[in-house]
């Protein structure tokens, strides 16, 4: 069978990513961001081998973007695509897997849209686009929430009443099951282990943040809940606060419920603490420079993942390594000591050098000796959506 070619579309809130990926092959033939959509700053940029482009697209959308990207993939593909793989942020409890984009399935997408509002109807966008260029092409799904699914019910389950879990869906969900998922198995080949064997705790930490604990590729539990607010401070997310603080606004402030989630959705997180910006980067550099409210941000979210991290050790048996992803974990030695700082309990301690001098963009451990250990992979949730597209056409049925 010769090499198949996968298009994989990430739609964001704010931006799509999207990759042509050969079977087989390390790197995409051709990957890009539109990114800052319905801004004046919004632009489409790519990358061919070792050619980098840049289109500005002011004011764009989401469909805007599509109908400027998907050109692109026409002209990169050499040969007929043999999927479309999408990555969806809530399939609530209907998908365990990768599923082929039928008129059910959107539906049931549709119907998860109110617990993920900044990312379920984006996804639709991108699915309705693709599918109508690439309309001879079995496209698939691949759910943030389906690695989650194997959680026990005593970590997935609210305190609430039973009949608002059964009529309602109301329980811990999990999202970045597809980057959790590959950079725990990445970690196991990287450590010398069977693919996908070991007891890992895992930091994604990008735009949204989250944590997990895995057990032989299996989530046993998770810091995002019912929707993609709860648990670590984020770039304009929350995280968990009281639960009566929407009381608390609406008595003290009469903030109506909308106002409320723009707060805790798009005001709080990394933006809120400093009353600077979402953006690590920016923080890190307004740190050195001395502004307080830069600091308290990283200290509150280096603190606050190294909390989440030690609750998580309760679903694990042992501790095979810590993983750090995303944008953050990938680059940041500063939050990766800071946090590993307050895991002192757990035997965890990073080499500075080492930690310091890891390339950005590699794999590799940080560790000092004596620690269990800690690794940073760089996460490629496109090459994992290519490989479970792949994995659920060949699979009897499909
Ligand atoms: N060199 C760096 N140092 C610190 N933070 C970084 C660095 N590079 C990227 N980041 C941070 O990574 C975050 C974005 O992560 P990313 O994984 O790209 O997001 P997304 O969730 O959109 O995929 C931003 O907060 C950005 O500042
Ligand atoms: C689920 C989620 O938070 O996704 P992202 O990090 O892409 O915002
Ligand atoms: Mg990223």
């Amino acid at each position: 069978m010769s090499s198949r070619l996968v298009l994989v579309i990430n739609c964001g809130s704010s931006s799509i990513k999207f990759a042509l990926r050969r079977e087989g092959d390390s790197q995409p033939l051709i990957s890009g961001l539109a990114e800052q959509l319905e801004s004046p700053s919004a632009c489409l940029h790519w990358k061919a081998g070792s050619l980098k482009q840049t289109r500005e697209l002011p004011g764009a959308d989401h469909q805007t973007a599509l109908t400027a990207l998907l050109p692109l993939i026409g002209e990169h593909a050499d040969q007929p695509l043999s999927a479309v793989g999408h990555r969806v942020v809530h399939g609530g409890e209907h998908f365990t897997g990768a599923s082929l984009i039928d008129e059910q399935v959107l539906q049931a997408i549709e119907a998860s849209a109110p617990l993920a509002p900044l990312h379920n109807p984006a996804n639709l966008i991108g699915i309705r686009a693709a599918m109508l260029v690439f309309d001879q092409v079995p496209h698939t799904a691949i759910f943030d929430t389906a690695f989650h699914q194997s959680m026990p019910p005593h970590a997935y389950r609210y305190a609430l009443p039973e009949n608002l879990y059964r009529e309602q869906g109301v329980r811990r969900y999990g999202f970045h099951g597809t980057s959790h998922r590959y950079v725990s198995r990445q970690a196991s080949l990287l450590l010398g282990k069977p693919s996908g064997s070991g007891a890992w705790l895992t930091a994604h930490l990008g735009n949204g943040c989250s944590s997990c604990a895995i057990l032989d590729d299996h989530s046993l539990d998770t810091s995002m809940g019912l929707t993609p607010l709860e648990g670590l401070v984020m770039g304009t997310r929350s995280g968990d606060v009281d639960p009566n603080l929407y009381a608390h606004l609406h008595r003290a402030l009469g903030w109506d419920i909308p106002r409320i989630e723009n707060l805790l959705n798009r005001e709080s997180g990394l933006l809120g603490l400093s009353g600077l910006s979402n953006d690590m980067r920016t923080l890190e550099e307004a740190h050195k420079q001395g502004h307080a409210g830069a600091t308290l941000a990283i200290e509150v979210f280096c603190y606050r993942l190294a909390r989440s991290l030690a609750g998580l050790t309760a679903a694990l048996p042992r501790l095979d390594g810590l993983i750090f992803t995303g944008g953050i974990g990938e680059n940041s030695p500063l939050i990766r000591a800071k946090t590993v700082a307050h895991l002192q309990v757990l035997g965890l301690s990073v080499d500075p050098a080492a930690n310091q001098q890891l390339p950005r963009g590699q794999a590799g451990q940080i560790q000092q000796a004596g620690s269990p250990a800690i690794l940073v992979i760089p996460t490629d949730e496109e090459r994992q959506i290519a490989d479970e597209s792949l994995a659920l056409l060949d699979a009897p049925g499909a």
